[in-house]
């Protein structure tokens, strides 16, 4: 059996965080485990408030999951703070988790922070060095970077920036430029485009959520990485046009089960 585990945020109202990731992990029949960082009073019009578990819990549910179960891949999501990135680093490095894809989630779409500010420099040296692919969009690249990202050029060069600080397989989501939802992927030789028809809907809450863990279910499944990619990128476009209407702001996209018939 294919196992994944999210390590992020808890979303109310279902859209992102552990409960978008343990629906892509269930429609892509990859068996979920999750070890929860935060929770979030949350719904489609925003965060209404936000509880932070200790670092020591974080602890105790990564030790329960991987002394048991195990993951072939993993993905990180909201981290919260520095003390749980610092537990989170320690348990990756400590039981030797592979396919780690790192979401570097900073700011929720309603503008509320999900990582403490002085953080950021922990997620950058702690957690990225171990991941084998991150995932920022452009305002996330912009402050890993440390400089406004905002064109496909910039993109690229921020990708190839990161590469720099050890990250194997670099993608700079581009869903937040106009035209065509354009992702970009650096692996230190070549640069790749990942691209599909931008979707005029509101159904975007928990995109990159639900991205992250569709390329950590395929790792799991055995897929390169590039393949991996290009798999999770035609899900949450289908994810995003199939979608219906779920509360009165940016409601979630939908997680089709069972999006692949692959027998086992
Ligand atoms: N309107 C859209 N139409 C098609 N694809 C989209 C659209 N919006 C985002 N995407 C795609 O969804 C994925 C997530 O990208 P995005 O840049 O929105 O991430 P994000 O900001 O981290 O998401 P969030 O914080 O809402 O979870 C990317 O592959 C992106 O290209
Ligand atoms: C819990 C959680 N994680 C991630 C995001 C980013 O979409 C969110 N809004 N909430």
């Amino acid at each position: 059996m294919h196992k994944a585990l999210t390590i992020a945020g808890s979303d109310s109202g279902g859209g992102a965080g552990i409960q978008a990731d343990l629906k892509t992990f269930a429609a892509l029949k990859v068996y979920g485990t999750s070890v929860i960082t935060s929770v979030t009073a949350q719904n489609t019009l925003g965060v209404q408030g936000t509880f932070d578990l200790p670092p020591e819990f974080v602890g105790r549910q990564l030790d329960a999951v991987l002394s048991d179960i195990g993951a072939g891949a993993a993905k990180t999501g909201m981290l919260a703070n520095a003390g749980i990135i610092e537990v989170v680093a320690a348990k990756v490095k400590e039981y030797g988790v592979k396919n780690l894809v790192i979401d570097p989630v900073m700011v929720a779409k309603s503008g509320d922070l999900l990582l403490a500010r002085e953080a950021r420099q922990a997620l950058k040296e702690k957690l990225l060095p171990l991941a084998l692919v991150v995932t920022p969009n452009l305002d996330e690249a912009s402050v890993l970077a440390g400089r406004e990202i905002t064109s496909e050029d910039e993109m690229v060069a921020a990708a190839r920036e990161l590469h720099d600080l050890g990250v194997p397989y670099v993608l700079v989501k581009g869903g937040h430029l106009a035209g065509a939802a354009t992702d970009i992927l650096f692996d230190g030789r070549e640069v790749r485009r990942f691209t599909a028809p931008r979707l005029d809907n509101r159904h975007t809450h928990g995109t990159g959520c639900t991205l992250s863990a569709a390329i950590a279910a395929f790792l799991a499944r055995g897929l390169t990485v590039p393949a991996a990619i290009a798999e999770a990128k035609e899900y949450i476009h289908t994810a995003i046009s199939q979608a219906r209407a779920v509360g009165q702001g940016y409601g979630p996209v939908h997680h089709l089960a069972p999006y692949y018939s692959w027998g086992d």
